[in-house]
């Protein structure tokens, strides 16, 4: 409040001084005036020793929304909402829900800061038109808005090389927290998206913990290694192939790696892409920080069946010549993306584009994946997700239940050992099929579940057994035949 009367009075004056200063100036000759202006400006800066930086919202001829701006107010709404009076409320969206709203500082505010132990003030303002205009938009206004930052002349260079740095850091800091994730899907050559809202993350994820740090360690790793993948000359990427049977969270992995990773994700549907081409176009339209996805990658196309149509060829001694026509010839048809497409865009020039970027492949049948896609340095960490171990129930117990141990868990572990459950049917079982069922119930019918899977499964293995015997006694008989037939035979 002071300072905003200190500034009014002291803008008053400056202007009373301005207009005595231009009357003058027109009365005497044009040698003095010179000289005068010299003086005028060492005594203005004396009585306003203050420089001010303004940063409209809209620059340029097109009026494009100044990027400097926008970062200042984001920078502002974290600092403002503590130190400001009058504040500005947004019904934006932001991650955390516990903060609805995003609070700014109001027209004609200002608020006070101080950077390595010196003060600067912030301003914002807005010059409103005086013509009225009608627009159709209703968020369109004329009113230009600014932020006016104000500071010693003896601190010129620190705020203008190292307090605005910091300022523009901050601000993107701030915005990456605030992200909303986004998960995108393809059409033939664009990408739609929505907002990524899937809890899931690694501390609600069941898997053995020794595994589980071990992938986060590798996430952190690639996180920060901006420098080291430029030292080694390596693009900045990592592929992840996810395997293992369904309900075992392939899926659920990739989303707690977005979330933990703070990146978008990528769902890329490659029956929907018509060629090479077109998965190159959508390729390159993927941002940074972002996780690209080929989920069922032995189902998404027939990747194996098409190279094993060249491997046939080769074995028949047609050649590389006829190999490499039998590629031209699917990009002719134009209706297929191949394996070396998809080589391209796992290793291409393409890839390196911006960087940091996540590639995982899920897969149910890891045997049936050409090696040549899953090799070490396309996918660079194969992760097993597998049935569920006694370590991953105790997790989906804490999710569900909410509990760490309890008089059932020996029994369970013991079932879990000798049964194969995924962690989708434990989490299933695991769940209170009412609102008031007790810990209890919910463990026991586990038990009954797992129970009933383990008479379910020796019941399979003797009928296969019997069924194996079978064969080999019938195979025996057919033998001892085929001797006899040959006696005769001879
Ligand atoms: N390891 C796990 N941790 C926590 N929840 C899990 C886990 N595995 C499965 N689930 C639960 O089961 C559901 C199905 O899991 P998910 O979709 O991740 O399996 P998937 O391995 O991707 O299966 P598919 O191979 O069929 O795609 C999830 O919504 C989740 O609730
Ligand atoms: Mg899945």
């Amino acid at each position: 409040m002071l300072s905003n009367m200190y500034w009014t009075q002291a803008g008053s004056v400056m202007a009373t001084i301005m207009f005595i200063y231009t009357m003058f100036m027109r009365l005497v000759p044009s040698t003095l005036q010179t000289r005068i202006g010299r003086y005028s400006k060492k005594f203005s800066s004396f009585v306003y020793p203050y420089i001010r930086i303004t940063f409209h919202e809209y620059t340029g001829e097109r009026l494009m929304k100044s990027e400097a701006y926008t970062a200042i107010q984001t920078y502002l709404s974290e600092h403002s909402s503590q130190l400001a009076t009058k504040l500005k409320a947004e019904a934006t969206k932001v991650k955390d829900t516990s903060i609805p709203l995003i609070l700014s500082m109001d027209d004609n505010e200002e608020i006070i800061e101080e950077f390595q132990g010196v003060k600067v003030w912030w301003g914002a303002h807005k010059i409103t038109s005086k013509t009225q205009s009608f627009s159709l938009h209703p968020s369109y206004s004329d009113d230009k808005r600014y932020y006016k930052l104000t500071f010693h002349k003896r601190y010129r260079s620190l705020i203008t090389e190292s307090y605005l740095k910091h300022v523009l850091e901050e601000a993107k800091a701030i915005e990456m927290k605030n992200r909303q994730l986004k998960l995108y899907t393809n059409t033939k050559t664009k990408w739609s998206h929505v907002i990524l809202e899937h809890p899931a993350t690694f501390e609600t994820l069941a898997m053995r913990s020794k595994e589980k740090e071990d992938i986060i360690n590798d996430l952190v790793k690639f996180k920060s290694g901006k420098s080291y993948y430029a030292k080694i000359g390596k693009a900045w990427k990592r592929g992840y192939l996810l395997y293992g049977p369904p309900g075992t969270g392939k899926s659920t992995m990739i989303v707690a790696m977005a979330n933990f990773m703070n990146y978008d994700v990528y769902d890329l549907e490659l029956t929907a892409v018509k060629n090479n081409s077109d998965l190159r176009k959508l390729l390159i339209n993927t941002s940074s920080k972002s996780i690209i996805v080929i989920e069922d990658i032995d189902c998404s196309l027939d990747l194996t069946g098409q190279r094993k149509k060249k491997i046939e060829k080769v074995e028949r001694g047609e050649g590389e010549g006829s190999m490499k026509r039998d590629d031209e010839d699917d990009e002719d048809r134009g209706s297929k993306v191949t394996l070396s497409g998809l080589l391209n865009v796992v290793d291409g020039i393409w890839s390196a584009c911006g960087g940091e970027r996540i590639m995982v492949f899920t897969t149910n049948f890891v045997e049936k994946i050409d090696p040549a896609l899953i090799r070490r340095g396309r996918m660079d960490k194969h992760i097993e997700l597998s049935y569920c171990c006694y370590e991953a129930f105790k997790v989906l117990a804490k999710n569900y239940l909410d509990i760490e141990s309890h008089h059932l868990f020996p029994k369970i572990e013991k079932l879990l050992e000798e049964t194969k459950m995924t962690p989708a049917d434990v989490a299933e079982n695991l769940m209170p099929k009412s609102v008031d069922e007790e810990v209890e119930t919910c463990l026991h019918s586990l038990i009954q579940a797992l129970e009933k899977f383990k008479k379910d499964a020796e019941k399979k293995k003797a009928g296969t057994e019997r069924k194996q015997s079978n064969m080999q006694e019938s195979k025996g008989i057919e033998k001892h035949g085929e001797g006899v037939e040959a006696n005769v035979i001879h």
